[in-house]
């Protein structure tokens, strides 16, 4: 029998959202550990109907079809599929030669074997709908996610509380012993990788590596679980058509896991409700761009702002909102975080963001404000824009950062095609730093003319360069004999 226990038969059938969003509160506020199995499974279930398995109402008089289509979720239906995965991973898993509370390395590899040894052979694994219980269960098919959260879910079956996810912008592995000290992958990642499942996850190998957000992961409690699940519904009937529906049972239920607090060291999520909230604004809650924002400072507070996607988020939405210069800055501060990272091949994924970004998204952006005739003869386009031209740039130098001491390289000719498209949208006036309002009072349009050059003539480093400057400076306070031209609103060059 099900190890349901009346409490969470009283919610079903579930019939409409707020039933479902009575279940989930019930669980995150019922004083034990919410039920990682039944969630999943009831989310999958909800999910299926209203994507894949989506009964298009026959073309009888359309004013009946208007209601939303809401999936009756029972609860044989439910209990089925739960004590189908609750005696599975039973009998797979035999306790008895692991006596101890915490989890141990052998045991995490050998539940990591009983979900894997599942998995049909030869199934998409790029396919969507394949994150939940339900698709483990009824198709025996797992996406990389699924696998993860299939383990952390069996080991909460198999009643230990020390077995948590793990999750970084594009992979997740898992944590656990005394104080969560220990880590192990689980599951695969990307095309082409021999998985490393059962092996810890050492510094050597999150140090300078965005695919291990350089030792700053979020470590998941069970409600944080909880959250990447609903995070992770997936809303997609085809490419280009999303579930209504699926959509405000996943707004609604974000928001109840923002109310009560569980988003707060989540940056993705807090960037997913962003999303959601833009498409349909829920009244009375926080804007998006107020998401997007708490989604960079909880990276700033808790990961040492080594996050990319905060970033990206508040980009893309500033962009589809024609904020050019906001986008431009969101997409700097990303760069600004990438250039830390060393660019490896399995960092495909965000390769991919910057790829869209430098050469579909700015040039696009550029073209647009190219023919914005107002806006360019009174100079308050972006291409007279010196705070832009200067985003711009830093948002290539990141690049270029993350590209060096790199394994693998990240430019090649289309990324210098478009920069130089891109590059000269901008107006001489910026791209010079002659200041044309003549802001500077004395109006002397003369450059700056010093260089890091010494007089040697070779280049040196930067600090060396300060250091003289400041030495420099220090002798013009006593003697003033040197003569040094102020920088004129010279972007990208710190003294
Ligand atoms: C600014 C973007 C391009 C928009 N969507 C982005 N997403 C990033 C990935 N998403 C996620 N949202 C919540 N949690 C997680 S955990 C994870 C890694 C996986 F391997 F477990 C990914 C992810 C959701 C969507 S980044």
């Amino acid at each position: 029998m099900a190890g349901f226990r009346d409490r969470e038969k009283q919610f079903f059938p579930l019939q409409n959202i707020q039933d479902v969003v009575k279940l989930f509160r019930d669980q995150l506020t019922c004083g034990e550990e919410p039920n990682l199995s039944l969630l999943s499974i009831v989310l999958g279930v909800i999910e299926n109907i209203l994507t894949v398995n989506r009964a298009i109402p026959t073309e009888v008089d359309n004013s009946a079809n208007l209601e939303p289509i809401f999936p009756v979720v029972e609860l044989h239906t439910i209990e089925a599929l739960y004590s189908k995965f609750e005696s599975h991973i039973k009998r797979s898993v035999d306790l008895t030669k692991f006596p101890g509370p915490h989890a141990t390395r052998e045991l995490v590899k050998h539940v990591s074997d009983v979900i894997w040894g599942s998995l049909t052979r030869s199934f998409y694994k790029d396919k969507a709908h394949l994150q939940s219980l339900y698709s483990f269960l009824t198709g025996n098919k797992l996406d990389c996610f699924g696998v993860a959260f299939g383990v952390v879910a069996a080991f909460q079956v198999l009643g230990y509380k020390d077995v948590h996810l793990a999750l970084s912008e594009d992979h997740a592995w898992v944590v656990f012993g005394e104080n969560l000290a220990e880590t192990a992958e689980v599951t695969w990642h990307g095309k082409g990788n021999e998985d490393k499942r059962g092996q810890p996850i050492t510094a050597g190998t999150t140090e300078k590596s965005w695919l291990y957000l350089n030792g700053y992961p979020v470590i998941c409690t069970r409600e944080m679980e909880v959250s990447s699940i609903v995070s992770g519904i997936n809303l997609a009937i085809t490419t280009t058509m999303d579930s209504v529906e699926l959509g405000s049972l996943q707004q609604e239920l974000l928001w109840l896991l923002y109310d009560m607090g569980h988003l707060k060291k989540y940056p993705m999520a807090l960037g997913n409700l962003g999303d959601l909230e833009e498409i349909t604004p829920s009244e009375n809650r926080k804007k998006p761009i107020e998401l997007f924002q708490e989604a960079i400072a909880s990276s700033q507070e808790y990961y040492n702002n080594q996050h990319v996607y905060p970033y990206t988020y508040l980009g893309g939405y500033l962009y589809r909102k024609q904020d050019y210069n906001g986008a431009l800055q969101a997409w700097a501060d990303a760069a600004s975080v990438i250039k830390k990272y060393n660019y490896n091949r399995e960092d495909e994924e965000i390769y991919k963001e910057f790829l869209e970004i430098a050469n579909d998204l700015i040039p696009s952006m550029m073209k647009h404000v190219a023919g914005e005739n107002a806006a360019r003869i009174h100079h308050t386009s972006l291409l007279y824009n010196p705070e832009s031209y200067a985003n711009f740039l830093r948002f290539y130098d990141g690049i270029c950062e993350w590209e060096e001491d790199s394994p693998t390289p990240v430019l090649h000719i289309t990324w210098a095609k478009q920069l130089v498209f891109s590059i000269s949208k901008f107006d001489i006036s910026v791209r010079i730093g002659v200041d044309l309002k003549g802001e500077n009072g004395d109006g002397d349009e003369s450059e700056d003319s010093e260089d890091d050059e010494n007089s040697s003539g070779e280049t040196k480093d930067k600090n060396q360069n300060v250091k003289e400057e400041s030495s420099r400076n220090k002798t013009d306070g006593e003697d003033g004999e040197q003569n040094t031209t102020k920088a004129r609103g010279r972007v990208g060059r710190q003294k």
